[in-house]
């Protein structure tokens, strides 16, 4: 049975509605994207860095699934225990797609972190700039967000699963970051096919075995399919 990993990125939730980083020039209202999502920025500017992600937070729950995220979801329920699963994503749209275990290696905007205790809750749909701990109570709680320069989640399992993969597929990723962007050589150095589904050439591109240039809304289900 195949074993399929998964990495999803800004490009496959487009469709729905939400923006791209590269979409936006890496800016955002004129900053530079590694400055409002990075501990620096948050310790600089709390109040910018909480309107960036309120701001976020309220597009994502706007928006509704396309037939790449439901796709993806009808594979892994019709292959149950074959399909992992990971985004760089931090909306919610593969669960609201009905995908489950998803592996969010840069968090989520459903939730908030306090840095002084690590308690994790549901974040309110607008958090304050000094938004208080309900554990702790300290005043410098942020979103459960992987910032730049900060450890990506999951990576343990991400790994385990890289090395035991068959098929490796790429879906709306530039392929700019990292970690998420050397997934596709540490597949390939497991012996995976590996595949790349994106609207144009990502910077990746010469270490994928095969890629399709598409709108993912067409190209994942009939990949799927
Ligand atoms: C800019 C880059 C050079 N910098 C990094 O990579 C840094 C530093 C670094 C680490 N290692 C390196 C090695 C070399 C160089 C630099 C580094 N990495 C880090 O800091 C990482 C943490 C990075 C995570 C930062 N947080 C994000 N997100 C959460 C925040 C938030 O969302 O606000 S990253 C964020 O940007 C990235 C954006 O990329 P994409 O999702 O690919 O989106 P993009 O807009 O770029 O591209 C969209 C694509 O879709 C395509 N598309 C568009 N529409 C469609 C469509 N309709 N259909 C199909 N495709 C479509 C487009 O053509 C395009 O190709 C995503 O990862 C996204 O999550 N942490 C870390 O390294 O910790 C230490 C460590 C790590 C491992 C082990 C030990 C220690």
């Amino acid at each position: 049975m195949e074993k399929i990993v998964i990495l999803t990125g800004a490009g496959i939730s487009a469709e729905s509605g939400l923006g791209t980083f590269r979409d936006a020039g890496g800016l955002w209202e004129q900053h530079r994207i590694e400055d409002v999502a990075s501990p620096e920025g948050f310790a600089r500017d709390p109040a910018l860095v909480q309107r960036f992600y309120n701001a976020r937070r309220a597009a994502a729950a706007e928006a509704t699934p396309n037939p790449a995220h439901i796709a993806l979801a009808r594979l892994q329920a019709e292959y149950p225990g074959s399909v992992t699963l990971i985004t760089q994503n931090v909306d919610g749209l593969h669960e609201a797609a009905g995908s489950t275990g998803v592996l969010h290696m840069h968090g989520a905007l459903s939730g908030a972190l306090c840095p002084a205790c690590g308690h994790r809750w549901e974040a309110p749909a607008e958090m304050a700039v000094a938004h208080p701990c309900p554990a702790c109570g300290t005043k410098r709680a942020r979103p459960d967000i992987v910032w730049f320069g900060e450890m990506p989640y999951h990576m343990d399992e991400i790994l385990t699963q890289l090395e035991a993969c068959s098929y490796f597929v790429a879906i709306g990723t530039s392929g700019q970051v990292y970690p998420a962007a050397g997934f596709v050589r540490q597949a390939d150095a497991a012996g995976a096919h590996t595949l790349e589904l994106n609207l144009e050439a990502s910077a990746g591109r010469s270490a994928f075995a095969e890629a399709r240039q598409g709108r993912a809304s067409d190209l994942v289900p009939l990949w799927v399919a």
